[in-house]
């Protein structure tokens, strides 16, 4: 059975201060949810110590939300995997369209990462996706294709999570038709080595779309922005409903 895997990306939102007090109600709607629902908060740098520290041994991981391809070295602003290692991460978001829209992150650059995150032991999240104007052109699954082949080359499928995130979905409140998705990730999942490599959705997933969007069969969870900031919402999103 695939596991599943209900990751939050906070992005650049949450002081130390604010991640603490999300923690508290957090986890206290949490419910008891069956064995292999991975929950993850992929947070700012800032943020991973603390919450590592305050969530140790417990059942919520943590993740960062970029890792460099070297080990160390003068590349000012980045951090290595090893850093994270250190504080208790587990996973890294790799690819996200934020990155290779704003900061220049290619597929390239993604496979780096990748690599070298599995190198350490993290598991990457590598997310994928096509643009309105990719999907309006009936460019979908040719981008999508190009992105897991050059992304994927030479990376071990069986320590990896891959995010179907359609760039025209994210933080727009258009949320993808849940049965497209599901056969975009099909798609996806047929041109993997390994078949049961988790891919998740992500794009506007909300407390009142997550039940059809896990209902789906090739969904194996969700990666969730804006609603993972607020507590309750994203406890009701990892207690979905099957
Ligand atoms: O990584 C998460 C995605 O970018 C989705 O963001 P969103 O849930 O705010 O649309």
């Amino acid at each position: 059975m695939r596991k599943i895997v209900i990751a939050g990306n906070w992005k650049m939102y949450k002081t130390q201060a604010e991640a603490l007090e999300f923690l508290k109600g957090f986890l206290d709607h949490l419910s008891e949810t069956p064995d292999n629902r991975e929950v993850i908060l992929c947070v700012p740098f800032t943020a991973l110590s603390t919450l590592s520290k305050n969530l140790h041994g417990g059942r919520v991981m943590i993740g960062a939300q970029n890792v460099h391809w070297e080990t160390e070295g003068a590349y000012t602003g980045e951090v290595s995997p090893l850093m994270l290692k250190e504080l208790g991460v587990r996973y890294v978001v790799i690819g996200h369209s934020e990155r290779r829209q704003y900061f220049g992150e290619t597929d390239e650059t993604a496979n780096l990462r990748l690599k070298t995150a599995q190198q350490y032991g993290l598991t990457p999240i590598l997310c994928v996706g096509e643009s309105k104007q990719q999907r309006d052109a009936g460019e979908t699954d040719a981008h999508i294709a190009q992105q897991i082949d050059k992304g994927l080359a030479d990376v071990d499928q069986n320590n990896l999570i891959i995010a179907y995130e359609p760039i025209w979905a994210i933080g727009t409140g258009d949320t993808c038709d849940a049965t497209d998705a599901n056969q975009v990730i099909g798609r996806i999942r047929s041109q993997l080595k390994n078949p049961d490599v988790p891919i998740q959705y992500g794009g506007s997933v909300k407390p009142n779309n997550i039940d059809e969007i896990m209902a789906q069969s090739e969904i194996d969870g969700v990666l969730v922005g804006g609603a993972s900031l607020d507590p309750e919402g994203f406890a009701r999103i990892v207690n979905y409903q099957t």
